[in-house]
């Protein structure tokens, strides 16, 4: 393993997230294709099943850390739009939303200790970057922008890489690109490489997400296969869907992408973020997600540095069960995210 040294700090250079301290991350500088290692990739579904059903199994801890929880989901949300008929007006409400994520009765009966808890990011269509970035101005929430022809990543070639590099000029600071799932479909590790490669180059300084749409890419070692192959061509962080394939985000899924950022890490030293995208809307499942990134990458992927939710309903829901534990009705049992 090399030895992993800061040579670029993530967006988030001056902020302090809620818990712990952030990650001193360092880009992902991508690693030369590996055709053999991509090959020699298996996955045994059924043992990824069985490890998801036992992780579902043991959740009971101390209410006390229950909140902590959630707060650690909040600080780990890309609170997303992603509509036909987003505005500025909505896109300026999200922002908003985004910088105070919960009542301010809430944050004090709860004692939050980070007054100043936000989301981890705000994601929105490229026509939207301009207007995220200017309300967002004078915090340090990201703006992330969906680009490459999101969602079905079709359009032309060139027109995708000018479409980061608009986003980029436009202010975002992570670009959530989408993958060519043929490539995946086809086997052709090498174009998948050569596309993710060329999109990370067009990002310049803003990190990159690819959205791997494991809804459509037809097995779980194909998942395996291309997250590893996103991760050698320099992702700096692996996602799972767009939201609008038919099966977005799962757990199963997630436990293999997680496992292949693990392997990843194990080669190279390098952190690779992950993000579980499309229909994750209650508190329940954000703590499960959080539970299995602990379990499978430690404590130090329980940062927005190096973990996201894609995520446009959660946030209601967080705020809805947080206020419930602050009248004493909360009841789900967890153990605290850092313990
Ligand atoms: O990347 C984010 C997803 O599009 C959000 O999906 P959602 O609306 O189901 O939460």
């Amino acid at each position: 393993m090399s030895e992993q040294k800061v040579t670029h700090l993530t967006p988030h250079d001056n902020r302090q997230p809620y818990g712990v301290g952030h990650n001193l991350i360092v880009r992902n500088e991508g690693i030369p294709f590996d055709a053999g290692l991509v090959e020699d990739i298996r996955i045994n579904l059924s043992a990824v099943e069985r490890r998801v059903a036992s992780l579902k199994g043991r959740r009971t801890v101390k209410k006390d850390w229950q909140a902590a929880w959630l707060l650690k989901a909040i600080s780990c949300i890309d609170l997303t739009t992603l509509s036909g008929d987003d505005t500025p007006g909505r896109v300026r409400r999200l922002c908003a939303k985004a910088k105070a994520p919960i009542r301010a009765d809430l944050v004090e009966a709860l004692g939050v200790a980070d007054k100043n808890i936000t989301v981890g990011a705000v994601c929105v269509y490229h026509e939207m970057v301009a207007t995220a970035v200017e309300a967002l101005a004078g915090t340090n929430i990201p703006v992330a922008a969906v680009s490459t022809g999101f969602p079905a990543g079709l359009s032309p070639f060139h027109l995708r890489l000018a479409e980061i590099q608009e986003s980029v000029a436009a202010g975002a600071k992570e670009i959530d690109i989408v993958i060519t799932r043929r490539h995946v479909l086809t086997g052709n590790w090498q174009a998948l490489y050569e596309e993710v490669k060329a999109f990370r180059d067009a990002c310049g300084d803003a990190h990159i997400k690819a959205i791997l749409a494991t809804g459509e890419l037809g097995s779980a070692s194909k998942v395996a296969k291309a997250s590893m192959v996103a991760m050698m061509a320099g992702a700096d962080f692996i996602k799972t869907s767009t939201g609008m394939e038919k099966v977005n985000a799962t757990q199963p899924v997630s436990l293999i992408m997680m496992r292949a950022i693990r392997d990843y890490y194990e080669r190279t030293g390098f952190k690779i973020g992950y993000k579980p995208a499309g229909g994750i809307s209650t508190a329940k499942d954000a703590v499960q997600y959080l539970i299995m990134v602990k379990e499978e990458l430690g404590t130090d992927w329980l940062d927005p540095d190096l973990f996201r939710f894609g995520a446009s309903r959660l946030l209601t829901d967080i705020e809805r069960q947080l206020e419930h534990f602050v009248t004493g009705r909360y009841s789900a049992a967890h153990r605290h995210p850092m313990g």
